[in-house]
């Protein structure tokens, strides 16, 4: 079954302040969303709402046209995988699985025990005695082996090395494949992970800042590389991101629109325009709307 999210206005206040600010958006069945703010910026917040961990202060949540607050058959179907505690869990990972399958209508036990072994995880050892990022790999294992329309991940790839988190991404794209479902990937880790986004979203101080598909969000900007001279006279109209420079060479990232003019000029001063990167993107937008407030 497809599912869809409808967030309409929604604000979270705690006492006076308020972490979540008249948010709106929609999530669709089959796309894989990057929820992307800096520490503090909501996220957390944000995705506990969708899990109904806890209610609005005020605006609507829909997940197929029904409010999921304390809606067991829909709560059942999102799985909103965190950092879990498990300083007191003597279980093995073979205890562990059967005990989730019981509660987890769509769990596949063979799929996970597949991720076991490509997790390298050890079947012997309570849980509480694994690594920190063996312990991400067990998240990530139930959130993927769950198989929830619904599924979220909540920075859960922090804890683990590089080869572990290239293995994860794999998954993600090859899972979205087999078993299509709306996933969230809440991160800091963005030029690591923005190639598996089909639609950004970016969370500003508790405010929705951008909303858009990946293709759209890169097409805010432009790399420009080339000879140092060159590229510094063609890019000195825009408002530059980020700049580097090897020998004579010299690529900078741009904020704002290369018009077809620009574009036949860079051509003509051989100059090659690339994409704008999702992070530098990141960094400048949210760094902006601090000066502002200066
Ligand atoms: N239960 C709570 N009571 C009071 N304030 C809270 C509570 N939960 C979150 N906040 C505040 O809401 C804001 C958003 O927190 P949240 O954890 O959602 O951010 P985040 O984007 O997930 O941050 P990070 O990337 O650092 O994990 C923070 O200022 C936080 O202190």
């Amino acid at each position: 079954m497809s599912y869809h999210v409808e967030f309409n206005n929604v604000s979270k206040k705690f006492k006076n302040f308020e972490a979540i600010k008249e948010v709106s958006f929609k999530l669709e069945h089959g796309k894989t969303y990057g929820l992307i703010g800096r520490n503090g910026a909501g996220k957390t917040t944000l995705l506990s709402l969708l899990a109904s961990f806890q209610l609005p202060s005020s605006g609507q949540i829909s997940v197929n046209g029904e409010d999921p607050f304390e809606n067991r058959r829909i709560m059942s179907e999102i799985n909103f995988v965190y950092e879990v505690d498990y300083s007191n869990e003597y279980d093995t990972v073979t205890d562990y699985l059967e005990a989730t399958e019981s509660y987890r209508p769509n769990f596949d036990q063979e799929y996970a025990n597949k991720l076991v072994e490509l997790f390298e995880l050890p079947l012997d050892k309570p849980i509480r005695d694994f690594s920190t990022g063996m312990q991400s790999a067990l998240n990530i294992i139930l959130g993927f082996a769950s198989r929830c329309p619904i599924t979220i991940f909540d920075e859960v790839y922090l804890g683990m090395d590089a080869p572990s988190r290239e293995l994860f991404y794999q998954e993600v794209i090859e899972e979205q494949n087999r078993n299509p479902r709306i996933l969230i990937l809440s991160t800091h880790l963005v030029s690591e992970m923005d190639y598996l986004f089909d639609h950004v979203l970016i969370l500003n101080r508790g405010e929705m800042m951008i909303d858009e598909s990946f293709d759209q969000v890169i097409q805010r900007g432009a790399s420009i590389t080339g000879d140092a001279g060159v590229v510094d006279a063609f890019a000195a109209p825009f408002n530059i991101l980020n700049s580097q420079q090897l020998g004579r060479t010299k690529s900078v990232m741009v904020y704002g629109e290369i018009n077809a003019e620009k574009q036949i000029e860079a051509k003509r001063l051989d100059l090659e325009i690339g994409p704008l990167a999702l992070q530098d993107l990141f960094i400048h937008l949210t760094k902006k709307e601090r000066s502002h407030e200066a």
